[in-house]
């Protein structure tokens, strides 16, 4: 195997961590790109100096059948010149996915550290399919950061961020912000440190690709069928695709997803109900279930959303989240 340009590569978020696993593999030939795009028949991948196109050798495809696996945007491979194959999978820290309507398993993106939750102040807004999402996300241990888009267009912004703060507990940061304005790249910078990738979830024409284009100083580069126009001749996206942002973050574009159902597992996740443990042990009863108990101090002192939350989270029936505002 040739040297690796490590210095390159750490600007696609590639670390010591990555670089061990990668020489802990069987033996191959080739060199790590990630995966930035994927196509019908082929995957785009970014090689830290350059990105190129590359197919699955025959061999990792049914491999990856196999186990009803795959490559998803933000994993890494092993590329190989000769030939123009991806040969390996590199182990992947987590992955973001979702069950479809079919019950089967649809692979989103993979090795995130923040998911951006986007939701606009608008006809948008719907406390519940955010939740949907952080749990989407705390279920697969990457961190949810809530960003509310066209703040401008809120006339009770207050009300609704705090409606939002308590829905989702201290541990979620929640940002409000006009995705057009200039000023939004700084509420994010946090989250944009170099080797760090992020990837934006929420429902068609939220902001995302605005957000997108704000943090990279530019519009975003198209290869064709990431990107169509709808019948008004607006931009949408139709497919997941990571860029690099100039700060040294990598960052995800996902089309929004008409339906989130959780899976059992994501619905059950352990959220960091912290504030539920405190409150808990001022009970009356050890063993209060927080329903109808007298002398609960967590009905009594834990907003409703927040109560709503926690109780969805020992419910594996996320139906639960459908009530309350459309
Ligand atoms: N007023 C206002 N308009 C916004 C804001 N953010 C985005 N927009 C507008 O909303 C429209 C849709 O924005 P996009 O960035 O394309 O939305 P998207 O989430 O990427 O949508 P898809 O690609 O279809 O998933 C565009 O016309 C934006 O200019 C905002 O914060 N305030
Ligand atoms: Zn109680």
């Amino acid at each position: 195997m040739t040297a690796l340009d490590d210095s390159a590569l750490a600007g696609l978020g590639w670390n010591a961590s990555l670089a061990a696993q990668l020489a802990a593999l069987p033996e191959a030939p080739g060199r790590p790109v990630r995966i930035i795009e994927q196509h019908r028949s082929e995957y785009r991948v970014d090689d830290g100096e350059r990105e190129f196109s590359a197919r699955l050798h025959p061999a990792l495809l049914k491999a990856l059948n196999e186990r009803d696996e795959g490559l998803a945007v933000g994993d890494w491979a092993r590329y190989q010149d000769e030939g123009g194959w991806l040969n390996q999978q590199l182990p992947r820290r987590n992955l973001l996915e979702r069950s479809r309507e079919d019950g089967r398993r649809q692979r989103l993106v993979a090795n995130v550290d923040t998911a951006l939750l986007v939701m606009g102040l608008d006809g948008d807004y719907k406390p519940e399919r955010l939740e949907r999402y952080r749990l989407l996300a705390v279920a697969a241990q990457v961190r949810p950061v809530v960003v509310l888009t066209k703040s401008d267009r809120a006339d009770n912004l207050p009300a609704l961020r705090a409606e939002i703060e308590a829905l989702v507990g201290a541990g979620t940061p929640v940002h409000a912000l006009d995705a057009r304005s200039p000023e939004a790249p700084a509420l994010l910078a946090p989250y944009l440190a170099p080797g760090q990738t992020l990837v934006l979830l929420g429902s068609s024409g939220v902001g995302k690709s605005t957000l997108m284009n704000q943090l990279l100083g530019r519009e975003a580069q198209r290869t064709g069928s990431t990107q169509a126009q709808d019948d008004l001749g607006r931009h949408t996206t139709t497919a997941r695709f990571l860029r690099r942002l100039p700060g040294g973050a990598c960052l995800i574009d996902t089309p929004g997803l008409r339906e989130l159902k959780l899976n059992r597992e994501q619905a059950q996740v352990e959220d960091d109900f912290s504030d539920v443990r405190q409150l808990a042990a001022r009970c009356r009863f050890n063993d209060c279930r927080h329903h109808r108990e007298p002398g609960c101090a967590v009905t009594r002192e834990l907003s409703a959303e927040r109560l709503a939350a926690y109780r969805a989270s020992l419910d594996a029936k996320p139906a639960r989240f459908r009530r309350g505002r459309s």
